[in-house]
């Protein structure tokens, strides 16, 4: 039976926690975790998860065959430093810290490891997160299923090459906020045009679902399933077309890309300080 260390106690290790006792992955007595002050917040995961909140870290790495980077990518040089001890060649570090590559990580660490770098999203609190997974070169073919049937837990997970990473985290990583900002936007509309805030809501959510199955179970493109909604001449058209003019599509692709390059800048920043190859 596995072990993992989680080190960080936030909503993503919350999601993950969450996703990997559901699914039976790990005892939940084997699920340790920590953070660096918040002894309420390990607690309160204690409780609610029956895990083992810890700051013993003797404790929290004996035999841990996992161990889970979840804190914010600010703290991850402190943090790192301070349990980098603990770490083993033979452990699989899982690490979800945006824009932190593998070769960062074993700088930090002061030594060669083997990591399976994640970019999950937010919507892995309700088990729908979008994954993309990359490896460096010493994870082992059961390191790599084991990072799969981890991140499968809340949801897709699928594997890429570690320079696809920025892209992912500009595209499925910030992905719910454009989506909740679509959401707002269509909220407010609703209003203005006489809806009842609540009522718009649910209609929303349930174009939303709609669409997205759509898109998933149809064999049609979405810009076929688009052009079956527009009747020439009708109401989608008239819509369809003042995005068109305030140029909605252009600042879309825009967003997404000024996302991944962001991602990109954070990474190579920590990249430079730590003297190790960009990538
Ligand atoms: N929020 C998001 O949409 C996504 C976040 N991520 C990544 O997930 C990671 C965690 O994000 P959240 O859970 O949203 O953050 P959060 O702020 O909810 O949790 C961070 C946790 O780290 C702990 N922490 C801080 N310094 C520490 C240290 N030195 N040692 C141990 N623990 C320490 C904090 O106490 C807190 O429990 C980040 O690196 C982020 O880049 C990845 C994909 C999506
Ligand atoms: O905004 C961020 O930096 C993080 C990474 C992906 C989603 N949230």
């Amino acid at each position: 039976m596995k072990k993992m260390a989680i080190i960080g106690a936030g909503s993503m290790a919350e999601a993950l926690i969450s996703g990997i006792l559901e699914n039976g992955l790990i005892d939940r007595k084997n699920v340790w975790v920590t953070n660096n002050s918040n002894q309420e917040r390990l607690n309160d995961l204690e409780n609610r998860y029956g895990v083992v909140g810890t700051y013993d870290l003797n404790a929290l790495f004996s035999g841990a065959d996992i161990v889970m980077l979840a804190m914010k990518p600010k703290d991850a040089a402190s943090a790192i430093d301070y349990i980098c001890d603990h770490l083993r060649g033979d452990m699989l570090i899982v690490s979800v810290l945006a824009g932190v590559s593998t070769e960062s990580i074993e700088a930090l660490a002061g030594k060669p490891l083997s990591i399976a770098r994640a970019m999950p999203n937010t919507s892995a609190a309700v088990g729908k997160s979008a994954t993309a997974i990359a490896v460096n070169g010493r994870v082992s073919e059961e390191q790599l299923e084991t990072a799969r049937q981890l991140f499968g837990t809340v949801g897709l997970a699928e594997f890429v090459e570690e320079v696809q990473l920025d892209a992912v985290t500009g595209l499925s990583g910030s992905g719910p906020a454009y989506i909740y900002y679509l959401i707002e936007t269509m909220e407010k509309s609703a209003v203005e045009i006489g809806l009842e805030k609540e009522m718009a809501k649910q209609l929303i959510v349930q174009t939303l679902i709609g669409a997205a199955e759509m898109v998933k179970n149809s064999s049609k493109s979405p810009e076929q399933l688009r052009r079956e909604v527009t009747s020439p001449g009708g109401t989608t058209e008239a819509g369809i077309r003042v995005l068109e003019e305030n140029g909605v599509q252009k600042a879309f692709i825009s967003c997404i890309k000024a996302a991944a390059a962001q991602s990109k800048r954070m990474g190579d920043a920590l990249c430079s300080q730590l003297q190790v190859g960009k990538r």
